[in-house]
Order: C-alpha cells, then sequence, then structure tokens
C-alpha cells in the first residue's frame, strides 16, 4: 500500500489508542540500524514465497487448531501471525512466513526460523525492547514500519500482526488468501485486545 494511502489510517488508529508516533518512529529507526549490514533489506525471498500463490493466513484466535482441520493445506503457502506460528507447529506444520511484533511466543518463532520461516519483523513504539533482545537471534528478517518505513524496511499497511498478514500478502501479489484463526467477536480477552481485534476486522473488510 502507498504510505500516503495508509497515513490517514495510521493516524486514526495512533489517536484512538494514544500512541506515540514519535516512539513508533524511532522503534523504525532501531530496526532499520539492526538490519542494515548483515541483511541485506530485498523483498526477492518473500515475494517468491507469496506472488502466484494461494495463501493460509493463520490468525491466534482459539478456533485456530479446529479451523486448520477443515482447510486443504496442500500447495499453499502459510503465513502465521505471531502466536498462531507455536499451533502450527503443534500441529507438525512448519509456516513459510512469520509476521510478528514479537510479543508472542518467540521461542517458538525463532525455532521456526531455523527451520526455514521468514520472519516479518514489524516495529512500534511498544517493542523495542523485544526488538533489542530477538533480533539478533534471527536470519532472514524482513523489518516493517507503521510509519514511514526508514532505509531498509517495508510498510504494506495494517496494524495488527494477522492484518498485516493479509495487506503483506495482497501487496506481494498472493493469488488468494484463505484465513483461519480469526474470531473477532472472541469474548476472552482484554479491552485492549477487543480493540485491536475491531481494528483487524475494520482493515480486513476493506479487503472483502
Ligand atoms: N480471537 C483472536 N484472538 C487473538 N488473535 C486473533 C483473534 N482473531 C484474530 N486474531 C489475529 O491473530 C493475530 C495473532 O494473534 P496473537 O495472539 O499472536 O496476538 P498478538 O501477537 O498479541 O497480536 P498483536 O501483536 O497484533 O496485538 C492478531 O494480531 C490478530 O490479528
Ligand atoms: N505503538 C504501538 N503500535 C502497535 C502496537 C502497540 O501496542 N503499540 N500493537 C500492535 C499490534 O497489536 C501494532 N502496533
Ligand atoms: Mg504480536
Amino acid at each position: 500500500m502507498e504510505y500516503d494511502k495508509w497515513e490517514p489510517i495510521y493516524k486514526k488508529i495512533v489517536e484512538d489508542f494514544d500512541f506515540s508516533e514519535n516512539a513508533d518512529a524511532d522503534a523504525a529507526q532501531l530496526l532499520s540500524n539492526l538490519l542494515i549490514g548483515p541483511v541485506k533489506a530485498d523483498l526477492n525471498g518473500l515475494t517468491d514465497v507469496i506472488k502466484g500463490k494461494d495463501t493460509l493466513i493463520c490468525g491466534n484466535a482459539p478456533t485456530l487448531k479446529k479451523d486448520l482441520e477443515q482447510v486443504d493445506l496442500s500447495d499453499h503457502a502459510i503465513i502465521a501471525a505471531d502466536g498462531a506460528t507455536s499451533v502450527l507447529l503443534e500441529q507438525g506444520l512448519l509456516p513459510d512466513v512469520i509476521v510478528t511484533d514479537l510479543d508472542g511466543d518467540v521461542e517458538k518463532e525463532i525455532e521456526a526460523n531455523k527451520k526455514g520461516a521468514i520472519m516479518v519483523v514489524h516495529a512500534h513504539g511498544d517493542n523495542t525492547d523485544k526488538i533489542l533482545s530477538f533480533v539478533p537471534l534471527l536470519t532472514n528478517i524482513i523489518g516493517t514500519s507503521q510509519t514511514k518505513p526508514p532505509h531498509g524496511l517495508f510498510n504494506f499497511g495494517g496494524f495488527t500482526d494477522g492484518d498485516r498478514c493479509v495487506f503483506m500478502a495482497h501487496q506481494l501479489g498472493a493469488t488468494s488468501m484463505t484465513l483461519v484463526g480469526f474470531d473477532f467477536d472472541d469474548d476472552n480477552v482484554d479491552e485492549t485486545k477487543k480493540k485491536k481485534l475491531n481494528w483487524a476486522r475494520r482493515l480486513i473488510e476493506g479487503f472483502a
């Protein structure tokens, strides 16, 4: 998504959650600094996995395990939103791509990364500690931001890990996107999560 199209949505999110744009921008710069040098920012590997493919996008709703039993996984590129990674691994499935702000079960994500999963790591004002701790332990990383991306980072659009998967797959030319593990009406979540899920719903419905 063009940043100019994303920016007005981002401004609404910042206002709704009282996030600091400066903190988001500083986090993006931090991730950019960490990635430049050892890792050349290049979308070719990620594009190869997604372009022209049917994709299975996995959110981490409690329904994920059951949902997985009902879909045909063959020939699908599997994209996991953060915590969905652990559920997939438990089912013997290795995600091709993990989209994460590193606040889930990162040990499992490191395990999947070692086995070949591409990491799409998101920087925001509330995860700089996670970025500093975990990025040095990962390989095959693409960095994303919600602000205008600094050198070496990308902004495909999207807010929560789950809807960012959808924006990314769309931008990189997925043929289809099948969503599993998305339950926006889940009541077993706290108020902030509920609000985030409402944004995820709103952003994903923009694709329908
Ligand atoms: N009922 C649900 N509970 C949790 N996540 C859900 C649900 N329905 C959809 N999702 C999607 O699954 C994604 C991954 O979920 P996870 O539990 O790992 O959350 P998270 O890492 O805390 O999410 P975020 O960092 O985006 O707030 C979320 O970003 C969200 O888009
Ligand atoms: N500043 C900030 N940005 C975010 C946050 C968050 O908690 N703080 N959470 C996100 C995923 O839910 C995505 N973006
Ligand atoms: Mg997360």
